[in-house]
Formats: C-alpha cells, sequence, structure tokens
C-alpha cells in the first residue's frame, strides 16, 4: 500500500491535542436535516472533509465558524463556539480563519484595503492589520496586485485574496471549502505546499472533492454521506478500503472513497 507524504510529514493523530472537537453535531434548513449527530476530533495537521454533494461539509464548516445554528458542542481551541456570534465575539483575535466556498467582497476596495478589513475584523489592531495584510499578500503572491481593484481580479487571484484573508491573523485553525477550484496547476501546487507547511503546527480542514488534493496534503481523511460521519480515519486507512492492485495511492483512495460512499468502486 503507498504511504501518503503527509502521512509521514504530519502528526494528523487525534491522539495530539484536539485544536477542533466536535461532538453530536445535528443542523439543518427547515424540514432538510444536513447533518445527523456528526463527531470527530482534530489535532494539528490536514484533515481533507470529503463527501458527495450536498452530504453536508459546508453546513458543518459554517457550524465551526459559528456563522450556522447547529445542535450539540463544537470545540476550537478549548473555545465553545455558540451559534450565531462571531467567533472573535469579545474574545480578541479569532482562532479561525475561513474560505468559503464562494468567496465574494466589495469589487470597488483594492485588495489591500480587503485583507487589512478582514484581519482588523479577525480581531487585529489597525496596525497591526495593516502588515498582517502586506504579509498574507506576499503568500498568496499576490503582493503585486495589492493596490489593484478586486473588479479586476481574475477568478484565481480573487480565490487567493480569499485565502489571504483567512490566513492574515495567523489563526490556528484554517477551514478551506474547496480552496483549489479555479486555480492553475502551479498556484495549486503553491497552495498544497503552503497547507502542508502550515499545518505542521496548525489544524486544516479541507474540504474538497480532488483527491490530488488528499493524497498530496491529507494525513486525515473524515468522510461525510448524508449528515453522517461514513468514515474516519488516515488517508492510507481509506486507501485500504479501495480495491487491491490498484497503481497509486491517489487510485487506491478513489477506490476506497467510492465503495464507502458508492458501495462500488465503478
Ligand atoms: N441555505 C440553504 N437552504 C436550504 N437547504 C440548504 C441550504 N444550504 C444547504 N442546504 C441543503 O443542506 C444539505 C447540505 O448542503 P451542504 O452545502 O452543506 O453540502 P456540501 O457537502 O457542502 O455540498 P457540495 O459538495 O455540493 O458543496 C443539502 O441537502 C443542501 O441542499
Amino acid at each position: 500500500m503507498p504511504t501518503s507524504p503527509a502521512d509521514r510529514i504530519q502528526n494528523p493523530s487525534p491522539g495530539g491535542a484536539a485544536l477542533i472537537s466536535i461532538e453530536g453535531v445535528s443542523a439543518g434548513y427547515g424540514s432538510t436535516l444536513a447533518l445527523s449527530g456528526v463527531s470527530f476530533s482534530v489535532g494539528a495537521g490536514v484533515c481533507a472533509l470529503l463527501g458527495p454533494n450536498g452530504a453536508g461539509k459546508t453546513t458543518l464548516l459554517n457550524s465551526i465558524v459559528g456563522v450556522k445554528r447547529f445542535d450539540g458542542r463544537i470545540e476550537v481551541g478549548g473555545r465553545e463556539i455558540r451559534p450565531v456570534r462571531p467567533l472573535n465575539w469579545n474574545h480578541g483575535v479569532s482562532k479561525v480563519g475561513y474560505l468559503p466556498q464562494t468567496f465574494s467582497t466589495a469589487p470597488t476596495l483594492s485588495v489591500d484595503e480587503v485583507a487589512t478589513y478582514a484581519a482588523w475584523c479577525n480581531g487585529l489592531g489597525r496596525k497591526a492589520a495593516r502588515s498582517a495584510s502586506v504579509e498574507a499578500l506576499h503568500t498568496v503572491d499576490l503582493a503585486e496586485k495589492r493596490t489593484s481593484k478586486v473588479r479586476t481580479l481574475s477568478g484565481g487571484e480573487r480565490q487567493r485574496l480569499g485565502l489571504a484573508c483567512a490566513i492574515a491573523h495567523q489563526p490556528s485553525t484554517l477551514l478551506l471549502d474547496e480552496p483549489t477550484v479555479g486555480l492553475d496547476p502551479s498556484q495549486r501546487a503553491n497552495l498544497r505546499d503552503y497547507l502542508a507547511r502550515v499545518a505542521r503546527d496548525r489544524c486544516v480542514i479541507l474540504a474538497t472533492h480532488l483527491l490530488e488534493d488528499v493524497r498530496v496534503t491529507a494525513g486525515r481523511v473524515v468522510i461525510l454521506a448524508a449528515g453522517r460521519v461514513a468514515f474516519d480515519g488516515t488517508t492510507s486507512e481509506l486507501a485500504a478500503h479501495g480495491e487491491a492492485g490498484r497503481r497509486d495511492l491517489e487510485s487506491d483512495l478513489e477506490s476506497g472513497y467510492r465503495r464507502l460512499v458508492e458501495g462500488s468502486d465503478g
């Protein structure tokens, strides 16, 4: 069985200090139950959150960040999330950085203004927010665009601006909802490198449909199906669910995923 590079370099074990703890979380929209009794905890490392369309991934991330009402208990860095209140409400700098599935912001603001404002909203003072913006834009390779208006950015550049907004205040946990969608291959590789680096001492939950994201970055995988946890283990354990004799780790992961979620591996 091929071993994931992330398995070797990270400590995705929930046996380490849990940065995010989710216990019996249920949430819905009117009569639609989107999450039903979801429980797992996550320590340092990249934890991939997989599942078919409508499985509840975005609902779970919105619950963790405190913008979606839920039943059950969620703690981030030992602090209980009380929906619906911003995470940093009266508590200083937010411990969470969130890149939503669709990042949108005021088109007439400059790139630098948007990132500075995000850092300020996440609890930094004005001066610290300005330098945090400079650093974050450098990290996502947007430093040269800092004076450009948001409306002039390409789709991939907007996505990277969204990431800069999520990381500028240096949160201990990062929630990223399909962050590699819309990025070109070299920016996608840069983002994966960045995630592997920051996840050494932080928790990253990466919601994605791309098994290459999982292979390259994640040590741990949680699969949601119809609002419930269908799998919780390492990437190697997920691959072990696949049909034997596949070519590589990514094929094993796909086969394991399809067997668990669809009851077949196509
Ligand atoms: N604002 C909403 N109003 C009503 N139902 C919603 C709303 N948002 C999500 N849902 C429903 O909740 C369920 C979970 O949706 P969610 O967006 O969390 O899934 P997901 O796993 O993120 O899907 P995808 O992979 O397509 O992004 C789905 O049945 C969806 O139709």
